[in-house]
């Protein structure tokens, strides 16, 4: 099985770790690293790009038969998808949260006034804004290593990162907090593989097909479908986390002005069917994003600025 991957740390980490499981399946597997436009192009990751970054290249390599399987961090996934792909599987998914980075284990609330803080998220710019509306927001880019060498030198305070990320990379040293989810809820998908398959390739389908976790693919189909449904993109600063628990699945989700002083939130559940996932997660999802819209939610988020 040939695995199409970026060559960045975190996403060799997820391809090694998607090897190593189908290997316990039995499967003979083969790296195929690629270099996506997302790593090399370091503007900020929005200014006039088409979504899709950092996974075109690695579809592209399945299209074009240089490899078998693509893993992808489900988070940078656009919602929509190419008809000659299929989202074969969802592993186990890991932390959800993010998680701030400094020097001084600093919290959102403890941060000192004015801090400057790097993410290129405009979701989790929004959501620190809105609570502290004193700082001061810049961009970063680069992967996960790169961008804790611009914290450490100095050119940040305090830099977000997802904690899945810090987790898989092993860097228990990297001094963290980790936010609460009534803080800074996550973005749809965060924390979750994607592994995509060639539509013809049945087969294929089916071998990868093992390591499909319903519960998170739930979870995830819920947050994506709100997502789509606000033609939120991955950009957007929208922040959707559905979890199960005992047979219920439940939906947090949040919409902000990029300036984070507008704030839309948006909690519902319904009973979960397993045998009945796809339907029971495009429903509540229908659900909370026709309550987000009805107040205003797609106004909110035409403001393409961090
Ligand atoms: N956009 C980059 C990206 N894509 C997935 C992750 C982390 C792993 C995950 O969320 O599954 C990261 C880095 C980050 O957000 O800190």
């Amino acid at each position: 099985m040939r695995i199409a991957t970026r060559e960045s740390p975190l996403a060799m980490w997820q391809a090694e770790h998607v090897a190593s499981l189908l290997q316990a399946a039995g499967f003979a597997t083969k790296l195929v690293p690629m270099v996506s436009g997302g790593d090399t192009d370091m503007r900020p990751i929005d200014s006039g790009r088409q979504v899709g970054v950092f996974t075109k290249r690695i579809q592209q390599a399945i299209l074009d038969d240089e490899a078998d399987i693509a893993v992808h961090s489900l988070k940078d996934l656009p919602t929509e998808v190419d008809p000659n792909l299929v989202l074969a599987a969802v592993p186990q998914r890991e932390v959800v949260q993010d998680c701030l980075v400094s020097n001084s284990q600093w919290t959102i609330a403890t941060l000192p006034e004015g801090a400057k803080i790097g993410t290129g998220s405009r979701r989790r710019a929004a959501q620190l804004r809105h609570h502290r509306p004193d700082l001061d927001v810049q961009p970063i880019r680069g992967n996960v290593q790169t961008r804790l060498e611009k914290l450490r030198v100095g050119e940040y305070d305090a830099i977000m990162l997802a904690s899945a990320g810090l987790t898989r990379l092993q860097m228990d040293d990297v001094s963290r907090v980790e936010l609460p989810l009534d803080q800074m809820l996550p973005a749809p998908g965060q924390g979750a593989l994607a592994i995509e398959v060639h539509r013809d390739a049945k087969a294929v389908q089916e071998m990868v097909g093992i390591l499909n976790h319903v519960p998170a693919r739930a979870t995830v189909t819920v947050e994506r479908t709100l997502l789509a449904a606000l033609n939120g993109g991955c950009l957007a600063p929208i922040a959707a986390y559905a979890q199960i628990i005992d047979d219920v699945l439940s939906l947090d989700a949040v919409v902000l002005s990029t300036d984070g002083t507008q704030r839309l939130d948006e909690s519902r559940s319904i009973d979960f069917d397993p045998s009945q996932w796809e339907s029971c997660a495009k429903t509540l999802a229908d659900q909370a994003s026709e309550s987000l819209a009805s107040r205003g939610a797609r106004e909110l988020i035409h403001d393409t600025r961090l």
